[in-house]
């Protein structure tokens, strides 16, 4: 008998019968319109029996959402990011090119990554995916005043391209109508009074967590480790994620607020205040993230917390292992890549961090996946060296992170996109909410300020549900 050729690796090869093909599953096909007078929360709220998209980028002015499914790419494994990339290729480069609206209305996939490509789904993440992008069935994006709603389809292999245009403008135009005529939603201010909130992870296991962290240091096996813990909220009624939605991008600004709901009452949202990679064209940028101090009761207050945090050199340290990894790990592919020697203060309603912004030119621009893949998990959500920290983050949460910490955004027709790390964020089902925050220990942190530091962490997505409790 001949022995069996050697397996080809897996991790590239597309999985028959679960890959999207243009072929069998149809071309994409699309129509847009103007869309003035659409507000983008009504737009949510109408949607609310289906699967929902939504994301807002506060420093650009935008805000993409996206309503039920006309297509859905995974991937698993190691080979995640290049399936989602090959099937998002041949997706946008097999597409019929009819009533062409501008790049804004153009259709779009929206989705993300679990933190570890060996996620399996729990009760918890029960509708997620180690990847998973969506293009939604409407789309609606708003920029500076200017409004535009798309319809997307697939054409199915030998249906009339002409008759399924017509069929999808006649649909977007009731859609359309139908959205003007509804009473703007203005989501209710949130209050859940009667919830209860509980910290699974008792302050001893944190310590205990944390002290061993401490022993990997000074056994010269990790230099930084980021460790989460989680906040669960159960209410009598169903959690309101619109008026969570709408809280978090009135008080977060500046910030980029999401909403991944591949099913109906699977909800993962938040506000990350942090970018991991937008790319556009040749034009990269992402920042360092990392190092915190809370807010101060009065402006001196505030100034004097940031200059500490400035001369931190704890905090300097955790920040400076952030901003090193993310420039070596982009310097073999960029030409141009500027970062500040000294961060700045990033500061939040609820935080201040220390902040580098980063930028570069790519080498090969190929859209923004292969970036992703290459910085996630940055020493910010994960530690450093990177692989000893996610076996010891792997070895000692409790808790799977899931999607939390992971790249969520979007990619366009040119693959050009923007992700940011799902942090400040919660998955909700109906009447309960899973939260997440964790902080970076380095050699120098204490466990109970960085229970504290959580603490500060978990108070945007509370203060969204409504429950916030000192
Ligand atoms: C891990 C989180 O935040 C990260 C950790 C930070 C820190 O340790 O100072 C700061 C910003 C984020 O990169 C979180 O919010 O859950």
């Amino acid at each position: 008998m001949t022995p069996h050729p050697p397996r080809p690796p897996q991790a590239d090869l597309p999985s028959p019968g679960v890959e999207y093909r243009p072929d069998f599953q149809g071309r994409l096909i699309s129509a847009c319109c103007p869309a003035e007078g659409i507000d983008i929360y009504t737009f949510l709220r109408h949607g609310e029996q289906q699967p929902r998209f939504y994301w807002r980028d506060g420093s650009q002015d935008i805000q993409f959402a996206g309503v039920g499914v006309a297509l859905s790419l995974m991937g698993w494994g190691e080979g995640r990011f290049h399936q989602i990339q090959r099937q998002a290729r041949s997706l946008f480069t097999q597409a019929l090119a009819m009533d062409e609206g501008p790049s804004l209305a153009a259709p779009r996939l929206f989705g993300g990554f679990a933190f570890r490509q060996d996620f399996v789904p729990d009760f918890t993440w029960a509708a997620f995916h180690p990847a998973h992008f969506i293009l939604p069935h409407y789309q609606l994006v708003t920029c500076r005043g200017e409004s535009w709603l798309t319809i997307n389809a697939l054409l199915a292999p030998g249906e009339s391209a002409r008759a399924r245009q017509q069929a999808l403008q006649e649909a977007l135009a009731a859609r359309y109508r139908l959205l003007r005529s509804l009473p703007k939603v203005i989501p209710a201010p949130p209050s859940a009074p009667q919830v209860e909130v509980d910290y699974p992870l008792s302050y001893p296991a944190w310590a205990a967590m944390i002290e061993e962290a401490l022993r990997h240091f000074a056994a010269g096996r990790m230099d930084k480790v980021v460790l989460a813990r989680i906040c669960q909220v159960r209410s009598p009624t169903h959690l309101d994620i619109d008026a969570a939605l709408f809280h978090l991008d009135q008080r977060y600004p500046g910030c980029y607020t999401f909403l991944v709901e591949p099913r109906p009452h699977h909800a993962f949202f938040g506000a990350p205040p942090e970018l991991l990679v937008a790319v556009q064209g040749s034009r990269l940028q992402t920042m360092g993230l990392a190092g915190s101090a809370p807010r101060g009761a009065t402006p001196q207050e505030d100034e004097a917390l940031a200059a500490e945090l400035l001369a931190s050199a704890k905090d300097r340290h955790e920040h400076a292992l952030v901003v090193q990894a993310i420039q070596e790990r982009l310097a073999p592919l960029t030409t141009a890549l500027t970062a500040p020697a000294t961060p700045e203060i990033m500061r939040l309603s609820n935080i201040q961090h220390l902040f580098t912004p980063i930028q570069a030119e790519l080498r090969r621009p190929d859209g923004v996946l292969p970036l992703v893949e290459l910085l996630h998990p940055t020493p910010a959500l994960g530690g450093w060296p990177r692989d000893a920290a996610l076996a010891f983050i792997q070895e000692h949460e409790q808790t799977p992170r899931g999607w939390y910490a992971a790249p969520v955004g979007w990619i366009d027709r040119n693959l050009d996109g923007a992700f940011s790390v799902a942090i400040r964020s919660a998955v909700v089902q109906r009447r309960r909410a899973w939260l997440y925050a964790g902080a970076g220990i380095v050699a120098a942190s204490r466990p109970e300020r960085e229970w504290e530091e959580t603490g500060w962490k978990f108070r945007p997505v509370l203060e969204a549900l409504g429950v916030w409790r000192g």
